[in-house]
């Protein structure tokens, strides 16, 4: 999120001395500045930026834009049009709170953070810098990479990818939009790249194609005539459409060129086709080989450019035939998308789901750029204006789920060479390895450092979480609570070994003071033996001489009794010392057996238990950030006071509400979230019919085997009376 933040900086052009730049300021201001410039030539397109008092951010190119996320989701809010403002005045649905954040100022009002939010201000130029070179950068690099506009028909997606191409490449046409700015920067970017790298080899070349997906059916924009192609998966090409034609390109203005005729060729063949109700692909493989040190390099990388089809709901009323079928397909593509989208987050989340990319043409295509092996970046375009409210809250609820897709993009390289030179690079990548395990080794630290934030000792599972606008990134929130798992592994085996190393020391500790005292005491045992022993002797002696008239009996008698009492000290002294060692050699067993308890206790799979403890709340916490952030407009409602509305939901214990006015903003929420379900609840009938037939099937079988069954033992029964019969006649004809 720091990077993101430093790419972004409050607008610095005419600013009023709040630090803010009212549109109003910015029509009435008679100062001629670029921004002014670009207003006036978005008037002559019917959108006008007037009426607004909300903030302005101006966005900073970041070139590390990619390096730590796969997946980034923009918004882009276009400027209010004049038809607009004709039906809704200036009053809008959106106000942006920062370069990440928007608000949708609806009931209830809901804010959505994203990657960025560009605003009606920033230039095609600007969200090129910002999004589109970086995404070059990576092509050239080898890593696949996908742009997608998605939005509402007028929300300005094709103004996005496409915008004004009728100037071709020139710089001055500041209307055109990412697709030929893409193109005109890849190719003076190889330039520049075959250039420094002259000594490498150094080759590039750049195929492309362009499809339409329309009514679930792919249509060859390069050469109209194809229809209908199909999409296949090999090894070699991996996800592709046969018979596409593909069209070597060396220059921006090949590209241009291509996309002009085919504007021309489907006006003229597809004249009821709108943009709207179609999803165009515009795709580039670039490849380089180069040489180095022996060894032949062979990067390759797709590029997908890619328009959608209007997202706002089609309206099945008076739709019939041809327009009822090409709405259904519009909306299953759609839908689609969503309902992978959707499982994606859920598998993200450790949930085994089927993700249906088969489902649709659409995202059939797409599975690559869809949690796969792509840099994926989805521009959600919406409107301002207030009569698109609805649209636009369902915009910003799809770009929220879509930034939960984890993609794995690597870089596509083949590397090969004589065997010299792969024995040199065996070697290298062994150094490679040690260096790198070296690393891991020294770099234990770190982890233990970054584990401390994990609340411990206490719930092994519980950790702390910084809140849905804190530092939290749902981009990485995967990553990091895969690493805390591990940390919490690794500290609950850390703090067990612990325990069990300071209980041993504990016994051994206890078992020498017990054998110190055990010795003392035989010492002490052995001293009472030959104090007895002298006692028994100097009794002897006095007993001889009282016999012998030497001493009276009563002096003998005196003596004993002061030898009995020395001796019965002695006694006590050792019987206080044997307590002592019974007490430590009891504390011994103790120890002892608590050491046995504790390692079965691990044996018996105490670390699987807690493994699986920390796994159950950290899935609980990664569904609570899931529905959290889904239902962020609901949260809202409560910040708001709005618990009316929440009690309705949570009184009827499901997602129903009650006394929701016909198309709130409620009931669209809801009714999305339906509408996945309902796809959901129809793969799984189909299933359920599938395996009805199966069931249905083995039933008949299993009666024809019964019957089959009876019928022989019927025969077996018939064939033994047939022989028992003739055994009888036998036994009568002897
Ligand atoms: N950011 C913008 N700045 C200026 N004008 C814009 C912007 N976005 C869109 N527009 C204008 O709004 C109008 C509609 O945009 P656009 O055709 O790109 O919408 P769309 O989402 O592609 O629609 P559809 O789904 O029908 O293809 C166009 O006249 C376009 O020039």
């Amino acid at each position: 999120m720091t990077n993101l933040l430093s790419r972004c900086r409050p607008s610095v052009v005419l600013r009023t001395f709040s630090g803010r730049r009212p549109r109003d300021n910015l029509l009435q201001s008679a100062v001629s500045t670029s921004a002014v410039r670009s207003i006036s030539e978005r008037e002559d397109n019917g959108v006008v930026m007037a009426g607004s008092s909300s903030q302005s951010f101006e966005l900073c190119e970041d070139p590390s834009f990619w390096k730590d996320h796969n997946v980034q989701v923009i918004i882009r809010i276009r400027p209010l049009s004049s038809a607009e403002i004709s039906l809704q005045g200036y009053s809008k649905c959106v106000r942006q709170e920062s370069c990440q954040t928007v608000t949708w100022t609806g009931h209830p009002e809901s804010r959505f953070t994203f990657d960025l939010v560009a605003d009606e201000n920033v230039s095609q130029e600007k969200l090129f810098k910002v999004a589109g070179v970086p995404m070059v950068e990576n092509c050239v690099g080898g890593y696949n990479s996908c742009m997608f506009a998605y939005g509402q028909t007028g929300s300005g997606k094709t103004h996005t990818m496409l915008g004004d191409i009728e100037g071709g490449t020139r710089r001055h046409s500041v209307n055109c939009g990412m697709t030929p700015r893409v193109f005109e920067y890849l190719f003076s970017r190889i330039q520049k790249e075959k250039e420094v790298r002259r000594d490498e080899k150094l080759r590039f070349t750049c195929k492309c194609s362009f499809l339409e997906i329309y009514n679930e059916q792919i249509l060859d924009l390069l050469d109209p005539s194809s229809i209908n192609l199909q999409i296949r998966e090999d090894i070699k090409k991996g996800i592709h459409v046969e018979n596409l034609k593909e069209i070597e390109v060396s220059s921006a203005r090949d590209v241009i060129q291509q996309a002009h005729s085919t504007n021309r060729k489907v006006a003229a063949t597809n004249m009821n086709r709108a943009s709207s109700r179609s999803h165009s692909v515009f795709t580039c493989i670039i490849e380089s080989k180069w040489e180095s040190q022996g060894v032949s390099h062979h990067r390759f990388a797709r590029l997908n450019l890619v328009d959608l089809a209007g997202s706002e709901r089609q309206k099945s009323s008076g739709a019939e035939g041809e327009r009822l079928k090409e709405a259904t397909n519009i909306n299953k593509s759609l839908s689609t998308l969503g309902l992978v989208i959707m499982n994606l987050v859920n598998v993200s989340n450790g949930k085994s789901l089927h993700v249906p990319y088969r489902d649709s043409k659409l995202t059939f295509l797409l599975q690559d750029s869809l949690g796969g092996n792509s840099k994926t970046i989805i521009i959600a375009n919406i409107s301002p204006s207030n009569c698109c409210s609805l649209e636009t809250l369902s915009t910003l609820k799809f770009a929220q789920r879509a930034k939960f897709i984890k993609n794995n993009a690597i870089v596509n390289e083949d590397t090969s060479g004589d065997v010299l030179a792969m024995r040199m690079q065996i070697q290298q990548l062994k150094k490679e390895v040690s260096r790198l395990r070296g690393l891991i080794n020294g770099g234990a630290e770190n982890q233990e450092n970054d584990a401390l934030s994990v609340c411990f000792p206490g719930s092994p599972g519980s950790f702390k979480w910084e809140g849905i606008h804190g530092s939290f990134s749902p981009l990485t929130s995967d990553k990091k609570m895969s690493q805390k798992k591990e940390y919490d592994v690794a500290l609950v085996g850390a703090f067990r070994r612990e325990k069990d190393k300071d209980i041993a020391l504990q016994a051994l500790t206890a078992e020498n003071q017990a054998s110190m005292q055990l010795a003392k005491q035989r010492a002490d045992e052995i001293q009472g033996l030959k104090m007895r022993l002298r006692f028994r002797e100097s009794g002897i002696k006095r007993l001889e001489a009282v016999a012998s008239g030497k001493i009276s009996a009563e002096t003998h008698l005196l003596k004993e009794k002061e030898e009995h009492l020395k001796e019965i000290e002695v006694l006590r002294a050792q019987v206080d010392r044997n307590q002592e060692v019974t007490r430590f050699a009891m504390e011994n067993l103790r120890l002892k057996e608590e050491i046995r308890r504790l390692k079965s206790f691990c044996e018996e799979g105490e670390r699987e238990r807690m493994n699986e403890q920390i796994m159950l709340l950290q899935n609980k916490l990664l569904e609570a950030l899931d529905w959290k952030l889904m239902h962020e407009s609901d949260s809202s409602t409560v910040q708001n006071g709005n618990l009316d509305a929440m009690k309705d939901v949570l009184g009827n214990g499901n997602l129903l509400i009650s006394g929701q006015e016909p198309g709130s903003p409620w009931r669209s929420s809801i009714s999305e979230e339906n509408e996945f379900l309902r796809m959901q609840a129809i793969q799984n009938q189909a299933e359920m019919d599938t395996l009805r037939k199966k069931l249905n099937f083995s039933l008949e079988e299993k009666e024809k085997l019964e019957r089959n069954v009876n019928d022989l033992i019927t025969m077996l029964e018939e064939e033994r009376s047939v022989q028992s019969c003739e055994r009888r006649y036998a036994e009568l004809a002897n």
